[in-house]
């Protein structure tokens, strides 16, 4: 470690302190967003006293401010003082990224966040020690199927769904059009979830026909709740371990590959080497193509 962090890092350690407090900036921002800070601030015309908060959000005087203060010190929020008052508004960030509603909002996904996976790791050193995922311990639900876990109803389903997507409106572009893609004329996105990314690959190369394939419930909500009739993406559902996947020039396995153990990885990765129409490989090395993301 010492050849990584910085000399002075032996003087004063800010790096360390910064990682292993880190989690506090996550919960500020996680209570925020779960009281409805961000999305008060964005619809008030005004900048608005910590008791003006406290009230409309119905929690205590004393811990609003604290946490108001300490959004201010991350820069997340602004304050001014008028009369000795102090004034909080949002940034152009926390409108942006942090209230509900605007097209590139990270709400859901940080309320997931916040309600799924900090209870998770919360028992990382039990999944460690036992090497296996600990839905068991934190919610009473059986581990032994990831996805089972993740879907156990409807709504649960349709919030990993929309975080799943939160992520591409980010960075969907710069990951299509990193490599120029446009000779591939099939492309499967396996796993592809509420097809965010398939969207952008099909903007991106509208010569190309872009199919999402995911689980049945999977397919029939993204196509219910999330599809996009512009974008000339197509569904097909099935399992990727049990059922034959559609041919393609090209297959996406984006944040799929990480959620399994490695005898699974082969097993898909086999089908897809082999159902995986041949190409032409940039230098010429002839083999089939799989663009592969976690
Ligand atoms: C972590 S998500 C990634 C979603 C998407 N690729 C993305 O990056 O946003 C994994 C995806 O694999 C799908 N999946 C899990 N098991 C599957 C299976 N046996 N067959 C097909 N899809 C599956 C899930 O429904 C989910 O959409």
């Amino acid at each position: 470690m010492a050849e990584h962090l910085s000399q002075s890092e032996l003087d004063y350690p800010f790096k360390l302190l910064e990682y292993f407090n880190g989690f506090r900036v996550s919960k500020m921002i996680f209570s925020a967003c779960e009281l409805g800070v961000f999305d008060l601030l964005l619809k008030s015309q005004d900048a608005l006293s910590a008791q003006h908060v406290a009230q409309e959000l119905g929690t205590s005087m004393d811990g609003m401010e604290r946490l108001l203060d300490a959004l201010v010190g991350i820069e997340i929020l602004e304050v001014e003082t008028a009369q000795g008052t102090a004034l909080y508004s949002s940034t152009d960030v926390a409108n942006l990224y942090l209230a509900k509603g605007s097209a590139k909002s990270l709400h859901d996904m940080i309320i997931y966040r916040s309600q799924t996976v900090y209870p998770l790791w919360n028992n990382l050193v039990d999944a460690i020690r036992e090497g296996r995922n600990q839905y068991e311990k934190t919610f009473g639900l059986p581990s032994g199927h990831f996805f089972q876990a993740i879907y156990r109803s409807e709504e649960e389903m349709l919030k990993f769904m929309g975080i799943m997507s939160c992520h591409w409106v980010l960075d969907g572009h710069d990951v299509v059009t990193a490599f120029d893609l446009s000779r591939f004329q099939k492309v499967v996105d396996l796993g592809g979830c509420t097809g965010a990314l398939a969207n952008e690959m099909a903007r991106a190369y509208p010569a190309s026909s872009v199919t999402v394939f995911d689980l049945p419930q999977v397919v029939e909500a993204a196509q219910k709740h999330f599809k996009q009739e512009d974008s000339g993406v197509t569904f097909q559902s099935g399992d990727f371990f049990s059922d034959e996947i559609p041919g393609a020039d090209l297959y996406v396995l984006a944040r799929v590959i990480h959620d399994w153990p490695e005898e699974k990885c082969l097993a898909l990765l086999k089908k897809v080497y082999e159902t995986c129409k041949p190409g032409e490989f940039p230098r010429n090395q002839g083999h089939p193509h799989t663009l592969a993301g976690r």
